[in-house]
């Protein structure tokens, strides 16, 4: 049997379960999930690799209505560059909860040139079989899938169904990455990502949204990874709403993503964290590029 091998876009409003289901994919905790909208800042690769061939899977950011921020452009700039030039579009919608969001992805698989698959996702929050059914009547109409999967990422239910049909849609070809790899980013963007999912668990709606994290020092010493980590926050207000109260709030901070990282890595994680104001870093441009935000 030849391989196949070829990429992969994981599409659709946030909050559907695309970072859930990608990390169903590569058995990682690799993008970072929480139960706020707006998680995923960053396009992530995961790389499926079996007997059958090589996915490498895009994640994206999900697509946002509202254009009033920098940052929101350049996160709707980055889904749609994304889905241009894939072998085949994966557009993720919600089985229990629909909104004009989904609209903007569904043009998007409209307008695809190569193969598209519908994933109907969290199938395990719906009682009535005979819903799914309607769903499923009314998504196919509005473009052509190659295949609907029924998935729920979070019970680990449908994603070989899904990896199936991927690798049907795919062209022969040979493995572009080494077996062992799961993803493009570094260990630092990883151990980045992992401070701001715990920051975002236990911090109120409101601050996310303006907040960042670089790594400034990752070094492996002779027993463990030695890590220095920034906080960038938008208001000085914020910067005590991170560290908390006797700096309880940035300690838990702290121990969870070392623990995280530890985890992921396979090794032992010392973790440093400090905290600073950026005034207005959502808006300006400069600042996003030294954040590491792509254009
Ligand atoms: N019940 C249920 N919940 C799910 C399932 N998949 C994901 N979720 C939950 O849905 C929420 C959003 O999941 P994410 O994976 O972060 O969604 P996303 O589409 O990547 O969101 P953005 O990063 O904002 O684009 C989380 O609370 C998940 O636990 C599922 O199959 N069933």
């Amino acid at each position: 049997m030849s391989r196949r091998f070829g990429h992969a876009a994981l599409i659709g409003r946030p909050n559907v379960g695309k970072s859930t289901l990608l990390n169903r994919i590569v058995d990682a905790p690799l993008a970072i999930v929480t139960h706020k909208p707006q998680t995923t800042r960053h396009r992530i690769m995961g790389i499926h690799s079996e007997a059958r061939g090589q996915i490498v899977f895009v994640d994206t950011p999900g697509l946002h209505r509202r254009r009033d921020h920098a940052l929101n452009r350049r996160l709707n700039r980055i889904a749609a560059d994304t889905s241009r030039g894939v072998d085949v579009l994966v557009l993720v919608i919600d089985a229990t909860r629909q909104t004009d969001e989904d609209d903007l992805a569904l043009a998007q698989v409209a307008q695809h040139e190569g193969q598209s698959i519908l994933v109907i996702n969290k199938i395990d929050l719906l009682k009535d079989r005979a819903e799914l059914l309607k769903l499923t009547e009314r998504w196919v109409a509005g473009a052509d899938f190659k295949a609907v999967v029924y998935v729920s990422a979070l019970r680990n239910d449908g994603v070989e169904d899904l990896l199936s049909e991927v690798f049907k849609a795919l062209p022969e070809g040979e493995p572009a990455y080494p077996e062992d790899q799961f993803t493009d980013r570094s260990e630092r963007f990883l151990a980045a990502e992992m401070v701001r999912e715990q920051l975002m668990l236990q911090l109120h709606q409101e601050i996310p949204y303006g907040l960042s994290v670089i790594v400034e020092r990752f070094e492996r010493t002779g027993t463990r990874i030695e890590i220095d980590a920034l906080i960038v926050v938008s208001e000085d207000r914020h910067k005590g709403m991170v560290i908390g109260r006797q700096g309880q709030v940035l300690k838990r901070v702290g121990s969870r993503a070392r623990a995280a990282i530890g985890e992921l890595l396979g090794e032992r994680v010392h973790l440093n964290l400090h905290v600073r104001t950026r005034k207005g870093w959502i808006d300006d441009e400069g600042q996003l590029d030294e954040l590491g935000y792509s254009r």
